[in-house]
């Protein structure tokens, strides 16, 4: 039975939406007192994994789950070895640099050097920040990155933007857009070259209503 590794968080529904399209119920993870990690559809066809969106590619890449789904800006952060194939239309957003709106940088490239960053996404962060060769410290956080400034903490953010109400609720900026992502279909590598349990079929579907 093929094992599929789904995304907690802001790209479940949709997620499950997805496979819905193709006759797999998963619904049962958006029922919040349900407390399972794993469950197999109502026809036994395939078996979902419920795990942190970060943590998706590593159950694809040590061979758990042969498919999963995850934002793009996950596989830039982690570089896993994994299959990137389909582009899922969903999880639209952004990674963003900003800064307060009081700042007096209006771009990244006139931050100060040594000066500090704060992010969830410290490996893209120092990308961004080599590509312009503007020395920075990137202090690494795992969510409410907005406080970084805020609290003073920090000159900049990178973080992800959507609809920006995040930023504007509290008083900051986009400066620099380093890429767009979207939610993205995985799969192991080598599962997926030698056709294990049949993903190549599923694949196919999927890419088909995806177009
Ligand atoms: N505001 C947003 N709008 C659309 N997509 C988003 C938004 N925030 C994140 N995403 C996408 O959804 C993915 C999962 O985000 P989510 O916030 O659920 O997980 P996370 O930040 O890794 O949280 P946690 O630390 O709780 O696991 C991100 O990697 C990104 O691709
Ligand atoms: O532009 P918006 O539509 O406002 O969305 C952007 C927010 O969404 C994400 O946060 P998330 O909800 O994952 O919380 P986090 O602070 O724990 O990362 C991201 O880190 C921003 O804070």
């Amino acid at each position: 039975m093929i094992t599929i590794a789904l995304p907690k968080g802001a790209l479940l529904k949709d997620t499950i939406e997805l496979f819905s399209n193709l006759g797999l119920d998963f619904s049962a993870f958006l029922d919040k007192s349900n407390r399972q990690l794993q469950i197999s559809d109502p026809t036994n066809t395939a078996r979902a994994l419920l795990v942190r969106a970060q943590d998706v590619p590593v159950y694809v890449e040590y061979g758990q789950a042969q498919l999963g789904v995850v934002g793009y800006d996950v596989l830039r952060e982690k570089k896993p070895d994994v299959a990137n194939l389909v582009d899922l239309k969903f999880g639209y957003c952004r990674l963003s640099v900003a800064v307060p709106k009081s700042s007096p940088y209006k771009r990244s490239v006139e931050l100060p050097p040594h000066g500090r960053v704060a992010s969830k996404f410290v490996n893209c962060a120092k990308d961004h920040f080599d590509s312009i060769d503007l020395p920075v410290e990137i202090v690494p956080l795992s969510g409410s990155v907005e406080l970084g400034p805020i609290t003073g903490m920090s000159e900049a953010i990178v973080d992800l933007v959507s609809t920006g109400k995040t930023l504007k609720e509290n008083g900051l900026i986009e400066t620099d857009i380093l890429y767009e992502s979207s939610a993205r279909l995985i799969a192991h590598p080598l599962s997926y070259r030698l056709n294990r349990d049949n993903i190549n079929e599923l694949v196919a579907k999927l890419k088909s209503i995806n177009y």
